[in-house]
C-alpha cells in the first residue's frame, strides 16, 4: 500500500478532504479519531479506559493507539497499489518511529505527508459551526443560530442528530490546539527533513483544498 499522512491542526480539515478523496477517488482512508469514537460507542473496554481522555482534549496511550490502528489495517483487504489516508497519526515523534515499524510489517512506508495549514484563531471559529451525526459520524458545518433540532444530516439524512462533540467544546478545542502545538507539529519539520512534505493552505475553501491535493498527488 501506499500510505499518505495527513498532519494539521483539529479542525483544518483534514478529514473533510480525506472524506472527499476516499468518495471520488476511491482511495483508502483510516481516521484514528473515528476508530476510537467507535471503541467508546461500543462500550468495549479501551473504548470505557479511553472515553475521558478523548473528552478531555488529550491524547491517548501509544499502546491503545497501535492496538486500534494495527487491528483497523489487519480488517482491511489491501493490495501493493492502494492508497490509503492516514488521518491522525503519527501525533507525536515516538508515534511516527512506531508508525514507521507498523507500516514494515505491512512492506510499506510513508509516501507523502501533506501538511494543512492554518491560523489557530480562524480554526476556533470553524468550532463554533462544527456539528457531529450522532447517526453516520460525518461532520457538518452549520451556520449560527440554526434550530439543530430541525435540521437534517446532509450526509444521511436523520433528522434532529446533529450533535456538539465533547471535545470540540471551546475549552477542549484550545487545550487540543497546544496538544497539536506541542506534540504533532514538530513532525512538520521532521517529514521535510525527509523530503516528504507538502504544504497546502486549509483556510481556503474545501473545493480549492481539494483540487490543490490533487495536483500534488498527479505530480507524485
Ligand atoms: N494518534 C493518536 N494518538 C493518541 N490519541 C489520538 C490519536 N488520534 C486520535 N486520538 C484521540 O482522539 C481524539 C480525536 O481525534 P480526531 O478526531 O483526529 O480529532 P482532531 O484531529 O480534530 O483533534 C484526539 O483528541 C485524541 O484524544
Amino acid at each position: 500500500m501506499k500510505v499518505i499522512i495527513f498532519l494539521g491542526p483539529p479542525g483544518v480539515g483534514k478529514g473533510t478532504q480525506c472524506s472527499l478523496l476516499s468518495s471520488r477517488l476511491g482511495v483508502k482512508h483510516i481516521s484514528t479519531g473515528a476508530i476510537i469514537r467507535q471503541e467508546i460507542a461500543s462500550e468495549s473496554a479501551l473504548g470505557l479506559k479511553v472515553k475521558g481522555i478523548v473528552e478531555s482534549g488529550h491524547l491517548i496511550d501509544d499502546k491503545s493507539m497501535f492496538l486500534c490502528l494495527e487491528n483497523a489495517l489487519s480488517s482491511m483487504t489491501l493490495n501493493q497499489n492502494d492508497i490509503v489516508l492516514m488521518d491522525g497519526i503519527p501525533r507525536n515523534l515516538s508515534q511516527a518511529k512506531e508508525f514507521d515499524s507498523l507500516l514494515s510489517k505491512f512492506s510499506s512506508k510513508v509516501d507523502l505527508v501533506l501538511s494543512l495549514t492554518a491560523d489557530l484563531e480562524k480554526l476556533v471559529e470553524r468550532f463554533e459551526r462544527r456539528w457531529t451525526c450522532s447517526a453516520c459520524g460525518k461532520v457538518d458545518s452549520i451556520v449560527a443560530h440554526t434550530d439543530i433540532s430541525k435540521y437534517s444530516c446532509v450526509s444521511c439524512g436523520k433528522l434532529g442528530s446533529m450533535f456538539r462533540r465533547k471535545d470540540d467544546e471551546p475549552e477542549t478545542v484550545r487545550r487540543r490546539f497546544t496538544v497539536y502545538q506541542q506534540e504533532t507539529f514538530p513532525l512538520v519539520s521532521y517529514y521535510a527533513d525527509r523530503k516528504l512534505l507538502s504544504i497546502v493552505d486549509g483556510l481556503k475553501s474545501p473545493e480549492i483544498v481539494y483540487a490543490e491535493i490533487v495536483s500534488i498527488l498527479m505530480r507524485k
